[in-house]
């Protein structure tokens, strides 16, 4: 259960069963932090979910639900994807809902005939059923059930409130309904009392109504959280391996690392790992957003969850249970979806003050009412107005859900943010740094040349270069090692092998000191570089990195390679600057190659960062920081950690499925560039949505308030805008999934260029 420990802290996840509004949230969480040992508690109402920081040791579970129950909610351990239990939560859930469809049923089918009697009444029709109706102990047969039974959980949850010394949504609807029902209910006990007019209907409609609202919010809550579920989806229940020489059907959870797994055509793959024999296409849209098959063949990775297509294969596990791909997503996208956004917080102070605010707004409402003259039934009515318009119930869903739908719908297309805030930052960026080799180009480099000077032959030259390389993890290494290799050559051993890193390598190769690197690096080591330096120019002019080679001190010639530029750079490129965004480049190869794969994919000359060594490029990234500017910083999230770090907003962007998921803000699971922008429009998006469910849900209080304290609103009109505001603030978030990040911007964009090339125009 406690998971990503950190020195002596844990983290858990509780699901919350009870809670109506962001007052009640809220209080939740304040019942956690007050709780010894516990560092932080956060409370997500669209989830339903806290998330507890806590030293290890110092407070256990059972503290923890105990707490949540004083304030008078429930809570259980979320569990694990695949772990047993991970089923009761939902259940939970689907058990909450179906006590809340009972109460409302009840609440309906007795207030149906109240409202009819009203209508009637109003209306001036007369005959028995109007008679029956308006007698006023049908009215108190048919309306208390309503108000204690259907209306119970108001009441308990009001006392619960108070003793915490809190109000909140139910405090509202409790005092609004009772103060309906007890003076009607004086009226009638007391007809020698004079009181006029039972108000029956009002507490019973608006009881129902306050239901019928809570139960559209928890369908609408149900559907933001789809994404998590059509991940877990994803998952086969069981896999197909091969033990003791023959293949048996197993259980997911018993497949092991190094077991040979069988997939056939049609099947979903269900761990991760690296084909062995045969060869197939795997469908792997629902993890990355790429639309076409990749291809896989012995040696490939396949990840677990995604689909094999016409071809049989083998392959051999090599992550498996919470250490998938998948398990990893999920587990990111709920994190997400339980986390906060800033713009959330802002929601949650007004809620914290708006009850008691009300309520005092509604006295004064009855004070200034009856002492001005007014009867008291209107005084009484202006007052329950006031106190049920003015719940800020869909105030605090306007965030979390609109977070929840992003974070979804993001996954769907590969992109995966971190938290709540993550999403809510990246709308607001205005440079982007990208760092070259991997992120711009595809981070396979090819030997494009090999240049060996007097007294060598391109091959000893090239066995020599690769032998020193052999030990380095460096791509440009594996690239010219693959290469001698494809060659035939025989590598031997380097001895005294040292990574030099930005600058090259240095080893002892068969008992001769070898250097490989940049200019600088031979320089530094007193080799001149004299004859070569035409060539290297030319060659990093046309955009490949020359590597040079000194043998004992002399230079010896060198090894170029090239990489290509990732498809569709250009084009994101294109679309990041019409969005508004500085777009910069980071590398530590040399300034010229730089350039020239600048201008291919359309970045400003001047907005290339050459020549950085490793340990710097968190600098660069905090100098364009010092300038005023919100800085994102692209990279794999492998080399350039510390850089993700530095920047207001960290994307790691991999290739198929072995991205760093854990090292940044982002990540975007498919290599394309045009991710990065479609995860700023998405973040864009969901910010829009946001605004406008602040609006909704603040413009019915707002405008409601002063309608309700002048007599202008009746209590049910109240009760009904309050409930349409909740459910339609909830739907207008569940709208944001027809958004498609990918698709309305790479249009324009792609259209722009293509225009202007047309000849004779
Ligand atoms: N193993 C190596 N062999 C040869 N040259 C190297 C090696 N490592 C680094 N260099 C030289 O140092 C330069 C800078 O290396 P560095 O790793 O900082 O950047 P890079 O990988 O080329 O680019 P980027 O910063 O975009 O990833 C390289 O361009 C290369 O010339
Ligand atoms: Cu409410
Ligand atoms: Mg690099």
């Amino acid at each position: 259960m406690a998971e990503r420990t950190e020195e002596a802290t844990a983290q858990v996840r509780l699901g919350i069963v009870g809670m109506t509004c962001a007052s009640c949230s809220a209080r939740v969480e304040r019942a956690l932090t007050k709780l010894p040992g516990v560092v932080t508690a956060s409370v997500n109402l669209a989830t339903d979910q806290a998330t507890v920081t806590f030293e290890t040791g110092a407070v256990d579970l059972e503290a923890m639900q105990r707490a949540v129950q004083d304030a008078g909610y429930q809570a259980h351990p979320v569990h694990e994807v695949g772990q047993a239990g991970a089923d009761t939560e939902r259940e939970a859930r689907e058990r909450e809902i179906r006590r809340q469809e009972r109460a409302f049923g009840l609440g309906a089918v007795l207030s149906v005939p109240l409202l009819a009697s009203m209508v009637l009444h109003a209306a001036g029709v007369g005959g028995t059923l109007a008679h029956l109706l308006g007698n006023g102990w049908v009215q108190l047969a048919l309306a208390t059930p309503v108000q204690f039974v259907s209306g119970w959980q108001f009441y308990k949850d009001s006392y619960h409130n108070l003793k915490s010394r809190n109000a909140n949504m139910s405090v509202l609807v409790a005092l609004g309904t009772s103060a309906a029902y007890f003076y009607s209910l004086a009226a009638l006990l007391r007809p020698d009392l004079g009181i006029p007019g039972l108000y029956f209907e009002t507490s019973a409609v608006l009881i129902t109504l306050v239901l019928l609202g809570k139960l559209l919010e928890a369908r609408a809550k149900g559907r933001t959280s789809e994404a998590i579920r059509k991940l877990m989806g994803l998952q086969p229940r069981t896999a197909r391996v091969i033990r003791a020489g023959s293949e048996q059907e197993i259980p997911i959870d018993q497949v092991q690392v190094g077991d040979r797994v069988v997939v056939r055509p049609g099947e979903r793959i269900p761990v991760d790992g690296t084909v062995v024999s045969g060869a197939s296409t795997v469908d792997e849209s629902m993890l990355t957003g790429e639309s076409l098959p990749v291809e896989k063949q012995p040696g490939d990775a396949v990840v677990g969850g995604t689909v094999n297509k016409q071809g049989t294969f083998q392959f051999e596990a090599t992550r498996v249970g919470a250490e998938t791909a998948l398990a990893q997503i999920i587990r990111v996208v709920e994190e997400a979806q339980a986390s906060k956004a800033p713009i959330q917080r802002l929601a949650d102070v007004v809620s914290n003050y708006f009850v008691p605010a009300v309520v005092g707004i509604s006295l004064v409402t009855f004070a200034v009412w009856y002492l001005t003259g007014g009867d008291f039934t209107a005084s009484l009515l202006a007052m329950t107005a006031v106190l049920v318009i003015a719940c800020p119930c869909a105030l605090g869903l306007a965030t979390p859900t609109a977070i929840m739908v992003g974070t979804g719908l993001g996954a769907e297309h590969g992109i995966l943010f971190k938290g709540g805030e993550h999403l809510e930052r990246a709308h607001e960026l205005q440079a982007l740094v990208l760092d070259k080799t991997g992120t711009i180009t595809r981070g396979e480099p090819r030997l494009t040349r090999v240049e060996a000077l007097e007294g060598w032959t391109a091959s000893d030259l090239l066995r020599v270069a690769a032998s020193a390389e052999r030990r380095s993890e460096h791509p440009l290494a594996t690239a010219v090692v693959a290469h001698a290799q494809e060659e035939g050559l025989a590598l031997s051993e380097p001895e005294g092998f040292e990574a030099l890193p930005g600058r090259g390598v240095s080893a002892q190769v068969e008992g001769r000191r070898v250097l490989v690197g940049t200019r600088r690096l031979l320089e530094d080591e007193g080799a001149a570089t004299g004859s070569l330096e035409e060539l290297r120019l030319e060659l990093e002019a046309a955009g490949q990195t020359a590597m040079l080679i000194a043998v004992d001190g002399h230079p010896a010639g060198l090894v170029a390679v090239a990489d290509t530029v990732k498809p569709g750079a250009a084009d994101a490129v294109a679309a990041l600057r019409e969005m508004g965004l500085e777009v910069w480049m980071l590398t530590g190869d040399n300034a010229r190659t730089a350039r020239a794969i600048a201008q291919q994919v359309g970045i400003d000359p001047d907005h290339v960062l050459a020549e950085v060594l490793p340990e710097q490029k968190a600098d660069q990234v905090q100098a364009l920081r010092d300038r005023g500017l919100k800085v994102g910083m692209v990279g794999d999230g492998i080399n350039d950690a510390p850089a993700l770090v530095a920047a207001d907003l960290g994307i790691a962007i991999g290739t198929g499925t072995d991205v760093a998921i854990e090292a940044a803000d982002v990540t975007l699971m498919r290599g394309e560039l045009m991710g990065i922008v479609s995860a700023i429009r998405l973040s864009r998006q969901t910010i829009r949505k946001i605004r406008q469910n602040l609006f909704w849900a603040l413009i019915y209080n707002s405008l409601g308030i002063p309608l309700a304290a002048l007599g202008l609103l009746s209590p049910i009109i109240a009760g009904a805008a309050m409930a349409f505001s909740s459910v339609s603030v909830v739907t207008n978030s569940t709208l944001l999934k027809r958004y498609d990040p990918t698709r309305a911007l790479s249009r324009p964009a792609a259209l722009g260029p293509r225009l202007g090339e047309e000849p004779g125009r």
